[in-house]
C-alpha cells in the first residue's frame, strides 16, 4: 500500500516515519519549500519536528499533484486548512485517512465531513489517540484508534501502519473518534489555565471529568458511541493532553492562566494549538444543539480577553447539580 502524508507539520512528519517502517516509501507533502529541502537534504523537519532523525523512505514534495495514485492519503493539515488543501489535491477514490483534529469555523463540519464534501467518492477512516509526535516519531510505544465503517479498509490500514510501537485498534465510529479528538483539545486549554493560575491537581483532575462528561453530553448529540469516546482517541487522548507542557493547547492554557493576552500567545507560536479555533465553533455548535459546555465556554471568554480569576469564580459560582453527563 503506497501511502501519500498530506501535511508536514509536527503530526505529519511522525506519521510519515510510522510509514515509512522498514523504510518503505512515503511521499510526504510540505507547504514550505525549506521544509522539502530539510527532509531531503538532512532527513530531519527541522522546523516542525526537529531532532528526530527520519527514515531514508521519506520523500518530501512541494507539489500537490505528486499524490495522485497513491493507495492511500493520510490527511494532517490543521482542521481550518483541510478543505482548501484537498481541493488542490488529486484525490479520486483514494481512501482518505483524517488526521486532523477540530472542527471547520463557520461549517461546524468535522474533518471528516469537510473531506467528504470536497472528494464525495473517497473512503474515510479517522486516526485519533494520545500521540504526542516527537514520542510517536522516536519509536516510543503508541496506540490509536483507527475509526472507519469499511471493515476490510480498516484492516489493510491498521497492518499497514502497526508496528512493534504503534498499535492501532480498530473501530467503526468514525464521528466518535474525531469528537473526542477535537474537543479535548479544548479541555487542554482549560486544563493549562489550572496550571498557570497555580490552582492545584484537585481542580485539574475535577476538570477532566467534567470536560469528559461535556464531551459526552456533545458526542452523544452528534451520534458518537459512549465506548468510543471512553476510549483512545476521547479519554486517552484527553488524560494526555491534559496533563503535560508537551501539550500545545495546554501550554497555550498556562499562558491564559497566568493572565498574558490570547492574542500575544497565539502570534507568538508556528505550530498550531487547535483548540483556540475548535472553542468558539463548539461553543456555537452547542448553543444551537442546546447543549450545556460550561468550561467550552469558559474557554471562549478566556481567549475573547475575559479576566482569568473572573472566568474562574463564574464557573465555580454555577448553580449545585447532580452529577451525570
Ligand atoms: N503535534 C502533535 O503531536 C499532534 C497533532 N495532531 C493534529 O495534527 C494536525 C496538524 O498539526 P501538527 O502537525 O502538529 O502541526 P504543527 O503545529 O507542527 O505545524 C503547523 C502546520 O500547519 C501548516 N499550515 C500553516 N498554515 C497553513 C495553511 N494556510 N494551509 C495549510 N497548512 C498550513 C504548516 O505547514 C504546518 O504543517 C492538527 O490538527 C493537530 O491537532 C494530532 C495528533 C498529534
Ligand atoms: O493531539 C495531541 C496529542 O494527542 C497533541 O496535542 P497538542 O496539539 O495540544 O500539542
Amino acid at each position: 500500500m503506497r501511502i501519500g502524508v498530506i501535511g508536514a507539520g509536527a503530526w505529519g512528519t511522525a506519521l510519515a516515519q510510522v510509514a515509512a517502517k522498514d523504510d518503505m516509501p512515503v511521499t510526504l507533502w510540505a507547504r514550505e519549500p525549506e521544509v522539502v529541502a530539510a527532509i531531503n537534504e538532512k532527513q530531519e523537519n527541522t522546523a516542525f519536528l526537529p531532532e528526530v532523525k527520519l527514515s531514508p523512505g521519506i520523500r518530501a514534495t512541494g507539489r500537490l499533484g505528486e499524490l495522485a495514485g497513491m493507495d492511500a492519503l493520510l490527511v494532517v493539515v490543521p482542521a481550518q486548512h483541510v478543505r482548501a488543501v484537498l481541493a488542490e489535491t488529486p484525490v479520486g477514490t483514494t481512501p482518505m485517512v483524517l488526521c486532523a483534529k477540530g472542527i471547520e469555523a463557520r461549517t461546524h463540519l468535522l474533518v471528516g465531513e469537510v473531506a467528504a464534501e470536497v472528494h464525495p467518492h473517497a473512503p474515510l477512516a479517522v486516526l485519533s489517540g494520545p500521540t504526542f509526535a516527537k514520542e510517536v516519531a522516536s519509536g516510543l510505544p503508541t496506540a490509536v484508534t483507527l475509526a472507519c465503517e469499511d471493515a476490510a479498509l480498516r484492516s489493510a490500514l491498521a497492518e499497514r501502519l502497526a508496528s512493534k510501537t504503534f498499535r492501532p485498534y480498530g473501530a467503526s465510529d468514525v464521528i466518535g473518534a474525531e469528537i473526542g479528538g477535537a474537543v479535548k483539545n479544548v479541555l487542554a486549554i482549560a486544563c493549562g489555565v489550572v496550571d498557570g493560575a497555580g490552582l492545584g491537581q484537585n481542580a485539574r483532575a475535577a476538570l477532566i471529568a467534567r470536560g469528559f462528561a461535556e464531551m459526552t453530553r456533545f458526542g452523544m448529540a452528534r451520534g458518537a458511541q459512549p465506548e468510543t469516546l471512553s476510549g483512545l482517541s476521547g479519554l486517552g487522548d484527553l488524560v494526555l493532553t491534559c496533563s503535560s507542557t508537551q501539550s500545545r493547547n495546554f501550554s497555550l492554557g498556562v499562558g491564559l492562566g497566568q493572565g498574558r493576552p490570547a492574542g500575544a500567545l497565539l502570534s507568538d507560536r508556528r505550530t498550531v494549538a487547535e483548540g483556540a479555533f475548535t472553542a468558539p465553533v463548539l461553543r456555537e455548535s452547542a448553543e444551537v444543539q442546546g447543549i450545556d459546555m460550561p468550561v467550552t465556554k469558559a474557554v471562549c471568554d478566556l481567549l475573547e480577553g475575559a479576566d482569568v480569576l473572573r472566568v474562574i469564580d463564574d464557573l465555580l459560582a454555577r448553580p449545585l447539580k447532580k452529577e451525570r453527563v
